[in-house]
């Protein structure tokens, strides 16, 4: 008997993941916010509004209905912008299903508390953490909705629940690994987004690939620093989650975060920016966020910090070059003797 899904967000994640469940043998109800949005996947097997002449999988049947999204679901797969996690899932926690695993597909951090998505779960849904996941990777879904080869960390605390996911979301295309690092791989998730908007700002500027490798690279440096200190597993960094997809998003024109990045680096300011990126670009918000959590922590983010600080037109983006080449000179690994 095949396993059943619920994913709830129809946008452009939650429409490549219906696809990859489905592929790999799920039944899948995919819940929807928009009517439209909904109407258009049941009546032609395509989301107009992502993935324009991409036809969907058969088994994936979408509804903007929570109750009847969820109904039998062995696991829900969470797909919404981070800042409205917690709102929506206030909404629809009466219908889950107290037994089905709920895993977190979003890479963000709620501005305001600095929680991570598990631990918005966790609060909101009040289930025991070993019901709790996180799926994450370079797993741009544009590719993934032409079935062109990835693969992701299936993070959980229960490593028997991290295997049946993974079983769920093994597709010929989508290669799951299973991690017990819930924080390692919503912190590396998160972070890339902040320095992909970093290296879209630098390639926005003119700036070559010596000036983007050393944003990756060190922008690498703090997100593990922020990570160790909320208790992550450095292992997890050099992974999918971490350095995967920070090459990833950093890399590619397809990346939302790395795209808005570009368009600051060429002078439009951060309104205009935004209004012309038509969807989630998740460093934007969460920027604030991770640098509230490092402050807190004791631990330096000077690139992190220099994007709230361009974001909040506090600095100019050569202001910033200027101050990021202007700190004092260290050993590269934080560990090295002076
Ligand atoms: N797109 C990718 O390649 C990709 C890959 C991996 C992870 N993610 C993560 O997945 C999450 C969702 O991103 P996405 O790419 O699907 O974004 P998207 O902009 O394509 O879609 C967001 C969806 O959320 C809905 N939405 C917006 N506001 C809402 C609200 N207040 N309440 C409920 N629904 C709302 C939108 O209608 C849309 O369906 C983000 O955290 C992102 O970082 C995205
Ligand atoms: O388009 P972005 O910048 O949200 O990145 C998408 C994915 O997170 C890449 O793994």
């Amino acid at each position: 008997m095949s396993l059943r899904a619920a994913v709830f967000g129809a946008g452009s994640w939650g429409t490549a993941f219906s696809m990859i469940l489905a592929d790999a043998g799920c039944e899948v109800s995919l819940w929807g916010r928009r009517l439209e949005v909904v109407d258009a996947i049941n009546g032609s097997s395509c989301n107009p509004y992502y993935f324009p002449g991409v036809t969907l999988p058969g088994g994936i049947k979408a509804t903007s209905d929570p109750e009847e999204a969820s109904s039998g679901a062995d696991a829900i797969f969470l797909c919404t912008p981070a800042q409205t996690l917690r709102a929506n899932l206030a909404a629809w926690a009466p219908f889950l299903d107290s037994k089905a695993t709920l895993v977190s597909l979003i890479k963000g951090v709620e501005l305001g508390t600095g929680k991570l998505m598990s631990q918005v779960i966790a609060e909101v849904a009040g289930c025991d953490p070993k019901q709790i996941a996180v799926i994450s990777g370079p797993n741009l879904a544009r590719e993934i909705v032409a079935r062109q080869p990835a693969a992701g960390v299936v993070a959980c605390a229960d490593g028997t629940v991290a295997v049946e996911l993974q079983k769920m979301c093994h597709a010929p295309y989508y290669r799951p690994y299973t991690s017990a690092d819930l924080i390692g791989c919503e912190i590396g998730g998160a972070v890339k987004n902040v320095i992909a908007l970093a290296t879209g700002i630098a390639e926005g500027c003119g700036l070559g690939e010596n000036a983007k490798a050393t944003l990756v690279t060190r922008g690498l440096a703090e997100t593990a620093r922020l990570a160790a200190a909320m208790g992550a597993e450095s292992q997890t960094l050099a992974g999918l989650a971490g350095v995967g997809d920070l090459v990833a998003t950093c890399a590619s024109p397809l990346s939302r975060n790395h795209a808005l990045g570009v368009k600051l680096g060429e002078g439009m300011s951060i309104s205009q920016a935004i209004s012309m990126t038509k969807q989630t670009a998740e460093g934007v918000s969460s920027a604030k966020a991770v640098v509230e959590l490092a402050r807190n922590r004791g631990v330096e983010m000077p690139i992190t910090a220099a994007v709230v600080a361009i974001i909040e037109e506090r600095m100019t983006t050569q202001n910033a070059i200027e101050d990021l080449m202007g700190r004092s000179v260290k050993p590269e690994r934080d560990d090295a003797e002076q």
